[in-house]
């Protein structure tokens, strides 16, 4: 029989009641969500609905109004800023839909600067292996501005994926990329969950990317207002109708 250790069954990120104010504008109102470890798990909602907000509180970038939000067990609210930090660089990879790549530095710079950030050293197997995963081995002393865009996401995925995070939060990764070039990219993202057992939280507003995930979650005025699990695209567009 095998045996659950704690850590297993602790779910990598969990919303309790998370509200999120600005000012009069109620941008989270009470969600509460387990995420899976492993799991791959698509947001989905109207524009102003609170994606980012949602993302920026449960990756701890952002602290809630009210609720909490628990990061690998870890109540992040009651962290310090500095703890806070430490706990994103350590735990948390992101991927931005605009990149976000250092220009001056080159393609494994970029890659590396996590662990240089955190003071950590690289391991060299686990660098290959994540750079073959993104098909950038050739690529290596080439700057951002030399790579395609999708080869530029490679790369920040590369980059989340170099400190072996728990969790990798992507907001809109592929808004910016062609569809075969999205591919590539929510390829990497599904691979991250079914390789590594990464938990993948995926925001975006394309009901294909959305078919990628075990499930896709519906915002609505600050709230989840649904869960498809087993999407397929008219599955999420047939949905994302009647929100
Ligand atoms: N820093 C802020 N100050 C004031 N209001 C904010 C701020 N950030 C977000 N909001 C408001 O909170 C609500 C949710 O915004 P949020 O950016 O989370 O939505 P979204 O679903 O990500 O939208 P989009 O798809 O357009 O990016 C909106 O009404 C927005 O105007």
């Amino acid at each position: 029989m095998t045996t659950m250790t704690a850590e297993a069954t602790v779910p990598a990120v969990c919303l309790d009641s998370v509200t999120r104010t600005y000012g009069d504008v109620r941008a989270l109102d009470g969600v509460s969500w387990a995420f899976p470890r492993g799991g791959f798990t698509a947001v989905m909602g109207p524009s102003g609905s609170g994606k980012s907000t949602f993302l920026h509180c449960a990756s701890g970038l952002d602290r809630p109004s009210g609720g909490t939000v628990q990061i690998g067990g870890v109540d992040v609210g009651r962290l310090s800023e500095a703890r806070r930090t430490r706990l994103r660089r350590e735990r948390i990879g992101f991927v931005f839909q605009s990149f976000n790549l250092v220009p001056s530095m080159d393609v494994e710079q970029n890659i590396m600067l996590p662990l240089v950030l955190g003071g950590r050293g690289a391991d060299p197997a686990w660098l290959d292996e994540v750079v073959r995963r993104v098909g950038l081995s050739d690529r290596l002393r080439h700057r951002p501005s030399e790579l395609s865009g999708g080869q530029q996401q490679r790369a920040a995925i590369a980059r989340a994926l170099i400190t072996r995070p728990e969790v990798v939060f992507a907001d809109e990764p592929t808004g910016a990329l062609d569809p075969s070039t999205a591919r590539d990219v929510l390829r990497l993202l599904r691979e991250a969950a079914d390789l590594t057992g990464q938990t993948v939280v995926l925001v975006t507003h394309d009901p294909v990317a959305a078919a990628w995930a075990d499930s896709v979650l519906f915002l609505s005025r600050g709230r989840i207002v649904d869960e498809l699990t087993a999407p397929t695209p008219a599955a999420v567009m047939a949905r994302w109708g009647s929100l």
